[in-house]
């Protein structure tokens, strides 16, 4: 087989053929000139390219080894507070406030996008993306959205408004025209520039060291022009970190990468909840992932298995459980029930009344084979209910947006987790089913 024929071979194993390179992309062009004007040099020749599953990232060109440098962007090329607190629309913020990182970037990036190419920013602004696909983004709401998924992004809609109504309360000036456009200050910073800028900065900042003597605002976050372009996997194994030493933030792949394979970058521990609700995607197989179960949950469940009309829980068991904090998330995992979901169970079915026996019996998981047999019996239980609340969820769910559809993955994703789960819960059920039968009939023949 020629170059030609070998090239067409690899494109095609590697899923190649769907991806589209961004290389002679105006954008990208100009992000790469204007870096490069700025001291940027190239470690690596990484082509940006728009990937079929997860949308515009970078394809290296040649093979990666362990250890090299992905990415080197000097400190001047970082939008800190610091680019905030060193630039002239600082006058404009009230002084004797104290501001997170994160909504001092937004407003910032608020700002620069509207000088356009008056910015020096402007190559880098003017690739970011328009539109979002996280949550706050959507601008209709999709129907039957579980409850859990909408609580969360009203809680993070619910911080943006306030970090927002905060900025607004704090802009000196207000009604002052700017002498770039003559629009009043007020104007140039109208909430959905704003929900733009905070998302941006939400899922594209990477984390530096606590800037130093910044009197009045406190922060961790810097926006990255360039770094900002490779997606997340939670398998990508990376080293980032400010080297003080070549004054730049970089980027060491720990693993080999071949050629022409998406380089991917870790953006921290994130759920698929946290990626969902944050970055507006997730991740098949993500090990980071739990469902969260509520105390009510399983007190259901043991309430219909025992057929009783009370669980055997007395006040000293729900003070025990409170005070060891044991109702907060227990959850299932892709190893079965976590320690707490198995205590909860435990606690509730068991007719030791002695509190000190209980927690001896909880902090070594010494659990007899009754035990353990009712706590798999119980959790299989759970795990099947939820697999149930999660197909109702996917059959009710109705997205009004594209982006919404990243709903449908996520939960498609949770009863993913949930079948290996009660894999797992059956086959320890099973486990104890056979010692009891051998320890019997071990017995027997005594
Ligand atoms: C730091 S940016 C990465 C570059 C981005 N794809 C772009 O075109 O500018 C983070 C955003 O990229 C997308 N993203 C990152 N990793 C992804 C993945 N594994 N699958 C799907 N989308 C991903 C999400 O939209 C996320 O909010």
């Amino acid at each position: 087989m020629g170059r030609t024929g070998r090239r067409r071979k690899h494109k095609k194993s590697s899923g190649e053929q769907n991806q589209y390179r961004l290389g002679a992309d105006e954008k990208m062009i100009a992000l790469m000139q204007w870096l490069m004007r700025n001291g940027w040099q190239k470690e690596i020749t990484f082509y940006p390219t728009e990937f079929p599953n997860t949308g515009r990232g970078l394809m290296t060109k040649s093979v990666l080894n362990k250890g090299d440098v992905l990415v080197n962007i000097p400190l001047s090329l970082l939008i800190t507070a610091r680019t905030v607190c060193n630039s002239p629309i600082y006058k404009y913020l009230n002084e004797n406030v104290k501001y997170d990182g994160h909504e001092i970037l937004a407003f910032y990036l608020v700002w620069e996008k509207h000088l356009n190419e008056q910015s020096f920013w402007y190559p880098y602004i003017n690739m970011l993306p328009e539109q979002l696909s996280t949550p706050l983004f959507w601008s209709s709401e999709p129907l039957h959205l579980p409850k859990f998924i909408s609580d969360e992004i009203n809680g993070s809609l619910n911080n943006m408004k306030e970090s927002y109504r905060n900025f607004l309360n704090h802009i000196q000036c207000k009604h002052k025209k700017c002498e770039h456009c003559n629009q009043a200050i007020v104007e140039i910073f109208n909430e959905k520039d704003f929900i733009w800028a905070w998302c941006i900065v939400n899922t594209r900042a990477v984390y530096i060291p606590l800037e130093k003597n910044l009197h009045n605002i406190s922060n961790s976050l810097a926006l990255a022009p360039y770094l900002d372009l490779f997606n997340h996997v939670p398998s990508a194994q990376v080293e980032a970190m400010l080297i003080e030493t070549q004054n730049a933030y970089q980027v060491k792949t720990l693993v080999p990468v071949a050629k022409y394979e998406q380089v991917f970058i870790e953006y921290g521990a994130h759920s698929n909840l946290k990626l969902l609700i944050d970055y507006g995607f997730t991740v098949p197989d993500n090990h980071h992932d739990s469902i969260s179960l509520s105390l009510e949950d399983i007190y259901n469940v043991i309430k219909h298995l025992c057929q009783v009309s009370h669980v055997n829980m007395s006040q000293e068991k729900y003070k025990f459980l409170k005070h060891h904090n044991l109702m907060k998330n227990p959850c299932l995992t892709r190893e079965g029930l976590c320690w707490k979901t198995m205590s909860i169970i435990f606690i509730l079915t068991s007719d030791i009344t002695n509190i000190k026996l209980l927690e001896s019996k909880v902090y070594s998981s010494l659990y007899s084979e009754e035990e353990l047999k009712t706590i798999n019996t119980v959790g299989s239980m759970l795990v099947g209910n939820k697999i149930q609340e999660f197909e109702t969820y996917i059959e009710l769910f109705v997205p009004t947006e594209s982006d919404q559809c990243a709903v449908i993955a996520y939960l498609k994703e949770c009863i993913e987790l949930l079948k290996v789960c009660l894999l797992i819960v059956n086959e320890n059920n099973e486990e104890v089913v056979d010692e009891s039968v051998k320890e019997f009939e071990d017995k027997e023949i005594d």
